[in-house]
C-alpha cells in the first residue's frame, strides 16, 4: 500500500504528471449515474461486446452507456501505466478499475486488456478469450482509439501521427494557461506536413487497424450474425478546420469513413453484419487537447452552449440506442451516425464564430467558459472532481481488474 496526499497536479501545460484514484472513481461513478437506465433492465446474459480505447473520452463512455443502456459484456482494451514509486498510475488505469467495479456491481461479466490494440498479439488474446469466456461469438466492436504511433504488424514500421495543416502552413488562434491558472489567447502558426508525414498519420488514425481486427476476429469465425461495428470520427468546425478536417488527421478520418463504406459492404454478405462511423461532437481528452486551437475552440463553444452541451455518455448512449435496435439508425448521406448535430447547427456555429474572432487575452473570461474547461481538463486525471476530499491520503497502487491486490 503506498498511501499519499496529491493536494494539486503538476502538469506541463494541458498534460499532467499525476492522476487521483479517488477523483478518477468518482468521475466514472458520475458518468455511470448520468447514463440514462434502459426501459426495460438488461439480462445478464446480454450482448458481448468490444471496445477498443476503454479507459478514457468516448471510449469510456462507450464502455459505461453500453454497460448500464445496452446491457453488454465483454472486454475493454486500453493501454495504461502503473504506480511506479515516483508517479501514479495514469488516469485511465484508475478509471479502468472503476469501471470494473460497476460493471461487477451490475452483474456484468467485463473483461479489462492492457495492451497495445494495434499488436496481431492482442488480437489473439482478445479471440481466445471470446472463445474462452464469451461463447464464442462478437455482436458488436466500438473502435475508439486515438494515439500518437502504431507499430505495423505487417512490416515492422513504427507510423507517428502530426497534426499539420495539408498544402498550406495554417495560423489560428490559440488558448493557454500559465502555471497560475492565467489564460492567454496566442496565434500560433503550423508549417504543412510532409507526403510522408501524412502517410504516417493515416496508418496511426485512419481505419487499417480497425480492419485489422474485422479480418482477424472474422478469420477466427468470432463474427456474430448481424455483428455490428463502429469507429468514432470528427468533422468539427470551419475555425478548425486547416488543421482537423482538412489536415493530416481529417486524412485520416477520410480513410476511416472510406474504411466503414467497405468493411460495411463486406460484413453485409458476410454475417448480415454492419460498419459505420460515428461522428461526434468535440469533447474536451486527452487527445484533443494536443490539437492546436481546439482548446480555444471548445472553450467558446462551451461559452454558447454552457448546459446544452452534449457530454459523451449521452452521445455514446444515443450511439448503443442505434446498434441494439431500440432506435432505427439513423446515418447521413456518406453513411455516417450524426451524433455533432449539437455542435454543427449553424447558429451555434455563427455565434462561436464571432466570439472567435473576437477573443484576445483581455475578453477571453466572457467568451469563453474558462472555469468549465479548466475543470475539465483537471478532471480527465481526477482532480476538481466534485466531492473529493484532496487534502485526504489515499493508495496510489490500485491493482488492474482481475489482478490480485
Ligand atoms: N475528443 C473529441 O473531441 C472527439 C470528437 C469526436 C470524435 N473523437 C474520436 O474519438 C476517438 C477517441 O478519442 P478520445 O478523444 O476519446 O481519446 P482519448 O485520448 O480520451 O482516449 C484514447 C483511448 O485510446 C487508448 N489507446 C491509445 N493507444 C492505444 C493502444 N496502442 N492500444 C490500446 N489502446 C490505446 C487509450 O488508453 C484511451 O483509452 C478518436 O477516434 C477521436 O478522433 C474525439
Amino acid at each position: 500500500m503506498t498511501e499519499r496526499v496529491i493536494d494539486r497536479p503538476r502538469s506541463r501545460g494541458f498534460l499532467f504528471l499525476d492522476s487521483h484514484p479517488a477523483g478518477c472513481r468518482q468521475l466514472v461513478s458520475d458518468m455511470w449515474e448520468a447514463v440514462a437506465a434502459p426501459a426495460t433492465p438488461p439480462s445478464a446474459d446480454g450482448p458481448v461486446a468490444l471496445v477498443i480505447g476503454s479507459s478514457a473520452g468516448y471510449g469510456l463512455a462507450a464502455t459505461l452507456a453500453g454497460l448500464k443502456r445496452a446491457g453488454i459484456r465483454g472486454i475493454g482494451i486500453c493501454f495504461e501505466k502503473p504506480a511506479t514509486a515516483r508517479r501514479t498510475a495514469t488516469a485511465g488505469w484508475y478509471r479502468t478499475a472503476a469501471t470494473a467495479e460497476l460493471a461487477r456491481e451490475a452483474g456484468r461479466d467485463m473483461v479489462f486488456l492492457n495492451g497495445d490494440a494495434f499488436s496481431d498479439a492482442m488480437k489473439e488474446q482478445v479471440a481466445d478469450l471470446l472463445v474462452e469466456r464469451f461463447g464464442g461469438k462478437l455482436d458488436y466492436l466500438i473502435y475508439s482509439v486515438a494515439a500518437p504511433r502504431r507499430t505495423d504488424p505487417e512490416t515492422g514500421t513504427v507510423h507517428a501521427s502530426v497534426l499539420q495543416p495539408i498544402g498550406a502552413s495554417s495560423r489560428t488562434k490559440t488558448l493557454v494557461f500559465d502555471d497560475e491558472g492565467a489564460p492567454e489567447v496566442k496565434e500560433v502558426e503550423t508549417a504543412p506536413a510532409a507526403e510522408e508525414d501524412i502517410a504516417h498519420t493515416v496508418a496511426v488514425m485512419g481505419g487499417a487497424d480497425w480492419e485489422r481486427w474485422i479480418d482477424h476476429l472474422a478469420g477466427r469465425g468470432l463474427l456474430a450474425d448481424g455483428f455490428a461495428t463502429a469507429a468514432l470520427s470528427y468533422i468539427g468546425s470551419t475555425l478548425t478546420e486547416a488543421i482537423y478536417r482538412k489536415g493530416t488527421i481529417g486524412a485520416a478520418k477520410a480513410h476511416l469513413e472510406g474504411t466503414a463504406r467497405a468493411l460495411d459492404k463486406r460484413l453485409s454478405e458476410l454475417v448480415g453484419g454492419r460498419a459505420v462511423t460515428s461522428v461526434n461532437g468535440a469533447a474536451v481528452t486527452q487527445s484533443s487537447t494536443a490539437i492546436p486551437g481546439i482548446a480555444l475552440y471548445v472553450g467558446l463553444l462551451r461559452g454558447v452552449l454552457d448546459e446544452r452541451m452534449v457530454p459523451p455518455t449521452a452521445q455514446l448512449s444515443a450511439l448503443w440506442d442505434q446498434l441494439t435496435g431500440v432506435r432505427p439508425l439513423d446515418l447521413d448521406e456518406e453513411g455516417r451516425i450524426r451524433l455533432d448535430t449539437w455542435e454543427l447547427a449553424p447558429e451555434i456555429q455563427a455565434a462561436v464564430t464571432e466570439r472567435w474572432q473576437a477573443a484576445t487575452t483581455e475578453d477571453i473570461a466572457q467568451l469563453a467558459d474558462l472555469g468549465w474547461f479548466h475543470g475539465e481538463v483537471h478532471r480527465l486525471y481526477g482532480f476538481a472532481v466534485p466531492g473529493v476530499d484532496y487534502g485526504a491520503p489515499v493508495d496510489i497502487e490500485v491493482p488492474w481488474p482481475g489482478q490480485p491486490a
